[in-house]
């Protein structure tokens, strides 16, 4: 049976939110049937994460909006933490504390265990938590705080507490964009997870921006674009290129390769020498001026370490040396690094990006301040709104304009501010961690062409990411981590996607 013959297991309509000027979403209707994976798409700002904050009651909708889970009417209108047990939520921001354990977290969202006597059962906590966690094999160590975990291992903690005690059947599962840090290895592992769900007789909504997960997951699609539903469409009957253009509003180019000219000239920008942090064993290479390298490697690698160690960012212990010629042929220590001042674009915006409480422009010029000044230390309020407007434009940031609060940015556009900022320095050497996670389609294109064109003017690229996707349409080389040492380096043409992965994997192409 076809989802569209069985009742929608949720079923919303006329679903309308104002808030202030922004109209974020207008009078849209979502079905989700039961045993189907549906995914909802649509630009950065859209108003997907609009509809599901609403959905899990952090926001109340506008009145008239109707709701139903199996049948059953429930009000969209009221604001209430825990809406229906049914419906699980795996947010973008995944709602953990760093300072507690796996095991803390989940008892946390969904309750202790006790014992008759009231105390907490911690052994049969730490064996549900397991349990969970171990299905996605990523070796979380359930008692540790999650802020020493990976990015992927948090991901995977927020899946394990949203799935504990759900039986499924007659509910949904909404992931609000799940993969957007977790390398290629671990997708499908989720992807697994998620259609035994589906399998098991739950609705499943997806928010992702990225069409390859669509295609190889969704059953159906909705898309959604300036807080209307565009279409909802069988995922079989579309091509990557009319989602793109259902999604964008007119025709668009979807793949990007970058021009094989620009291998960068044989001048380093950057040095990095013997390079020890986490799993990472000695690692070393020379970024040369107007090269756009990539750093990638399968999960644990620690590829995604070496940008936060060349920026200084980096929490944990390390080791190493790096210099940048054009300063200064004096090698410095990596854990002096933060003196160099080389912005990093990191992988966890929300978190380690954004200054909550300042608005757009702030954000935006915190780091250009000094440049912005007088003479006599005054600061050039028009310069400083006139460089912030003109990025927001560059970069196609969603906002009422400069003075906005950030934290009332969709996350895709929070994402651009940062990247932003750390583009508007104009540094020698840029260093990004997952530049493209939770970015639409159309602007992870303007990225990949600001990027590239800052390069052409030479600036060196440092990228670690485990999109592959990323690494084909922004990289000239890519550095392949594995065991801790760099074990294979592709350039130009050679970089394909079996080529990245057989290289991560350790195998050889056949
Ligand atoms: N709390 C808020 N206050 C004011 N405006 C908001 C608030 N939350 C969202 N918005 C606005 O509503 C619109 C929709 O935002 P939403 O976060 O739903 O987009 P999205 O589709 O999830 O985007 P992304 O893909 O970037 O995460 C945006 O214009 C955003 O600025």
């Amino acid at each position: 049976m076809g989802p569209e013959l069985t009742r929608p297991v949720l079923r919303v309509s006329g679903l309308s939110k104002r808030f202030g000027g922004t109209q974020a979403l207008r009078d849209v209707d979502l079905e989700v049937a039961p045993g189907e994976i549906h995914a909802l798409i649509g630009p950065n700002g859209s108003g997907k994460s609009t509809l599901i904050k609403i959905l899990a009651g952090y926001h109340h909708a506008d009145p008239g909006a109707v709701a139903e889970l199996d049948g059953e009417p429930f009000d969209l209108g009221q604001v209430t933490a825990s809406r229906h047990d049914r419906l699980r939520f795996v947010h973008q921001e995944l709602g953990l504390v760093g300072e507690l354990s796996a095991t803390d977290n989940l008892a946390l969202s969904r309750g202790f265990a006790r014992t008759a006597f009231g105390n907490i059962r911690w052994p049969e906590m730490e064996r549900r938590t397991t349990a969970l966690v171990e299905r996605f094999g990523l070796g979380i160590d359930v008692r540790r705080p999650l802020s020493g975990a990976s990015p992927v291992q948090r991901a995977v903690v927020a899946i394990a507490a949203a799935l504990q005690g759900w039986e499924g059947r007659h509910g949904v599962l909404v992931l609000d964009e799940p993969t957007a840090v977790l390398p290629p290895g671990e997708v499908s592992r989720l992807f697994d997870i998620v259609r035994e769900i589906r399998d098991a007789g739950a609705g499943v909504l997806y928010v992702s921006h990225r069409m390859d997960e669509i295609f190889a997951l969704a059953d159906r699609v909705t898309v959604i674009r300036g807080g209307r539903r565009i279409a909802t469409r069988p995922v079989a009957g579309l091509t990557p290129r009319s989602l793109a253009e259902l999604m964008a509003g007119e025709e668009v180019e979807s793949d990007h390769r970058p021009r094989a000219s620009a291998p960068g000239s044989a001048e380093a920008v950057l040095e990095v020498r013997d390079l020890w942090a986490g799993p990472l064993r000695g690692v070393g290479f020379a970024l040369a001026r107007g090269e756009r390298l990539g750093i990638t490697g399968l999960v644990g690698s620690g590829h995604e370490i070496v940008p936060y160690a060349v920026c200084g960012a980096r929490t944990g212990p390390v080791r190493g040396r790096l210099r940048l010629p054009e300063r200064s042929a004096r090698w410095v220590d990596v854990r002096d690094a933060g003196r160099l001042g080389l912005p990093l674009v990191p992988a966890d915006r929300a978190g380690e990006g954004v200054i909550g409480d300042f608005s757009v422009g702030e954000n935006l010029t915190l780091p250009l301040l000094e440049r912005l000044r007088t003479r006599a230390g005054r600061l050039r309020r028009r310069r400083e709104s006139a460089l912030a407007e003109e990025w927001i434009e560059r970069v196609g940031v969603r906002t009422a304009g400069p003075g906005a609060r950030i934290t009332k940015l969709s996350g895709g556009n929070q994402q651009k501010v940062v990247m932003a900022r750390c583009l508007a320095q104009r540094p020698e050497v840029l260093a990004l961690c997952e530049p493209t996670a939770g970015v639409d389609i159309a602007t992870r294109l303007q990225l990949y062409d600001l990027i590239g064109r800052q390069a052409d003017e030479g600036m060196g690229v440092i990228v670690s990411s485990s999109d592959t996707q990323d690494l084909l349409a922004l990289c000239t080389r890519v550095l392949v981590v594995r065991d801790g040492r760099i074990a294979r380096e592709i350039s130009g043409g050679e970089i394909t996607e079996p080529a990245l992965v057989h290289a991560m994997e350790g195998t050889s192409v056949t």
